[in-house]
């Protein structure tokens, strides 16, 4: 990132990862538009483990795109490193979501025709890792969230709670600043969800890392360092733990 127009140039602000500011999303356009978020406001500093809650249809998984540059606001901005994402070109938004980022979605999706280390090993080359760090990190990456073991199985014959610590093991290979997870124990019964919220949690102490996931789920309010929750596309509570 070379291009200092996209900074902010607030140094007090400096120290957070992300900063989310004013954020509108409608979908469609006349009487039939959809107003999904309304104006969201969110400071997360680094290292930190957050949850977006709220009920079915509340924006969550909306916002999290959005954080993610994977869809670009109608109003407001996502300070993302001091990057302003919706001042970027599609492909500078690309390389960061990409290179900085980390994504675990609720279906795990992964790749049926690969091994778990043939699914991580791939992503670091979408990410540009270069050939020569690439398998040292996968299994580096397997090994934290304790599937070195398993590495050769293809996701059909693996758990539930396997196949989505494969999806860890493939969003943290790089060694993303921001870790996004939507719903990442839905498909899990509620031992191995908890098996994987450990994982993230100690993604968060031991890396350094950050972390903001979506939930409904009960269980990830015990471990979270923030919560905010969402209704009808605005923030109503915010709470530090
Ligand atoms: N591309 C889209 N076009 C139109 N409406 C959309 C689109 N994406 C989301 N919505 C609407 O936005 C609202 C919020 O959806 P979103 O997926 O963000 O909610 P959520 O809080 O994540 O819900 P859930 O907990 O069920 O996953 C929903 O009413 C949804 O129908």
């Amino acid at each position: 990132m070379t291009n200092s127009a996209h900074y902010a140039s607030d140094e007090s602000e400096e120290h957070a990862l992300l900063q989310v500011e004013g954020l509108k999303r409608t979908f469609g356009r006349g009487s039939g538009a959809a107003v999904v978020l309304q104006g969201v406001n969110l400071s997360i500093n680094r290292g930190r483990l957050v949850a977006l809650k709220g009920r079915s249809g509340s924006g969550k998984t909306t916002l999290l795109n959005l954080i993610g540059a994977l869809d670009s606001p109608t109003e407001g901005t996502v300070n993302f490193d001091g990057v302003i994402l919706s001042g970027l070109s599609d492909k500078a938004r690309g390389d960061i979501r990409r290179t900085q980022m980390g994504l675990i979605f609720q279906s795990f999706a992964l790749f049926p025709l690969m091994s778990a280390y043939e699914n991580v090993e791939f992503a670091m080359r979408i990410a540009g890792v270069p050939a020569g760090s690439r398998k040292e990190a996968a299994l580096q990456a397997l090994d934290y969230v304790g599937l070195k073991p398993r590495m050769h199985h293809r996701p059909f014959e693996m758990s539930g709670g396997e196949q989505q610590r494969t999806a860890i093991a493939r969003a943290i290979a790089h060694k993303p600043k921001l870790l996004l997870a939507d719903e990442p124990t839905a498909e899990l019964d509620s031992r191995t969800g908890l098996h994987i919220l450990s994982v993230l949690r100690n993604l968060v102490r031991e890396e350094g890392m950050t972390v903001v996931m979506t939930t409904h789920d009960p269980a990830i309010m015990e471990i979270v360092d923030e919560v905010y929750e969402l209704e009808d596309g605005t923030i109503v509570e915010a709470a530090k733990i």
